[in-house]
């Protein structure tokens, strides 16, 4: 059955892959499956035929016959679980990789994200001075512990999994603002996340939509 995700029509990144939809699209790349993409501007997001798909309005969505999802955390999850290639065999091994799965989204995303805000959204910001360094630390709290557990290993617990695909597109985020360079460890790992056959095919499939004429 048809599996169809949307992304924007144009990423306010300019196919950096930092969008969302960089991470459904790697997830599906790991799991060697084809997918349809749906682009959306950023109007048609907020009318009724993409709300019915997600009520914030936003991408990426996944769609395969009768089921829709929004989340990508959700829809990355979805993938793993159905098709190889993202969880290890061991059911054990498995609920540790959704494990990280969650940390990436619900502890290491959040401050990064923060910074994201203070720098592109609050940069006018009479406060922005004051708190640019408060949430850098933030995240160093975040990326420290992380860099202990990850050590000089090649993954975060054995092999590739979802966790890592979702660890590493959120350290991804953090690499315009250079705090990852204060990490080599953490650079080194994303680098490999980066160098990954899927995540190429991945990266590339965004990055030749942002680089097309837009739609008349
Ligand atoms: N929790 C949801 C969040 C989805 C989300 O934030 N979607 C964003 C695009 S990915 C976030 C994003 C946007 C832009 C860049 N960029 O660098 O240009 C990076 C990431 C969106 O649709 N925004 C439009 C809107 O909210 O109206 C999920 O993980 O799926």
């Amino acid at each position: 059955m048809t599996i169809t995700i949307t992304a924007f029509e144009r990423s306010p990144d300019g196919g950096k892959g930092l969008a969302r939809d960089t991470r459904v699209r790697w997830a599906l790349e790991e799991a060697g499956l084809p997918y349809e993409v749906r682009l959306v501007s950023f109007r048609a997001m907020k009318e009724a035929a993409h709300l019915a798909l997600h009520p914030f309005g936003q991408i990426p969505t996944y769609e395969e016959g009768d089921l829709a999802l929004f989340e990508t955390g959700s829809i990355v999850l979805h993938i793993a679980e159905r098709h190889a290639g993202l969880f290890p065999a061991d059911a054990n091994a498995r609920a540790r990789a959704i494990t990280w799965m969650f940390a990436a989204l619900n502890t290491v995303e959040p401050p990064i994200l923060e910074l994201v805000t203070v720098k592109l959204v609050e940069g006018d910001k009479p406060w922005k001075a004051e708190r640019l360094p408060l949430v850098e630390d933030r995240v160093r709290a975040r990326l420290n512990p992380l860099a202990a557990r990850l050590g000089d290993g090649d993954w975060l617990d054995g092999g590739f999994s979802a966790g890592d695909l979702l660890m590493v597109s959120v350290l991804l985020r953090l690499r315009p603002s250079g705090l990852l360079n204060e990490f080599p460890s953490l650079a080194a790992y994303v680098a490999r996340g980066e160098a990954r056959p899927a995540y190429q095919r991945a990266f590339a499939a965004q990055l030749a939509i942002n680089a097309a004429p837009l739609p008349a």
